[in-house]
């Protein structure tokens, strides 16, 4: 996976590809509602895969939902394809989980 800096272009494109995926600044940021305990297994799940690609979501996790925030460190706090392969994984968990998009 390229640590490469995503073109604008390239970025507008991608989001397209990712509903419910907003961008703040130099990440993207999706939030899931689901309770406490239930984000929290969420969250070991989702944890668990990005051990296994190497790449990592801040989360933010409160009673009645979940945030995930992405952008790439390596590449200087900016968006990268990591970014939008992990947002692609979480989604799916998150579906897994029974989450609900917000
Ligand atoms: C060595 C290790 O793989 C790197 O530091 C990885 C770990 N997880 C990461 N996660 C994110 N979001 N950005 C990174 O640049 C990053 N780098």
């Amino acid at each position: 996976m390229s640590v490469e800096p995503l073109p604008e272009e390239a970025i507008a494109k991608r989001l397209g590809e990712l509903p419910g995926w907003r961008r703040r600044q130099d990440s993207i940021t999706r939030a899931f509602g689901i309770r406490y305990h239930g984000g929290v297994a969420l969250i070991v799940h989702v944890a668990d895969v990005e051990r296994l690609i190497g790449h990592h979501a801040d989360i933010d996790l409160r009673w009645d939902h979940v945030r995930f925030s992405i952008t790439t460190h390596d590449a200087g706090h900016k968006l990268t394809d990591a970014d939008f392969d992990l947002a692609r994984r979480i989604d799916a968990i998150a579906m897994a989980h029974e989450a609900r998009p917000l």
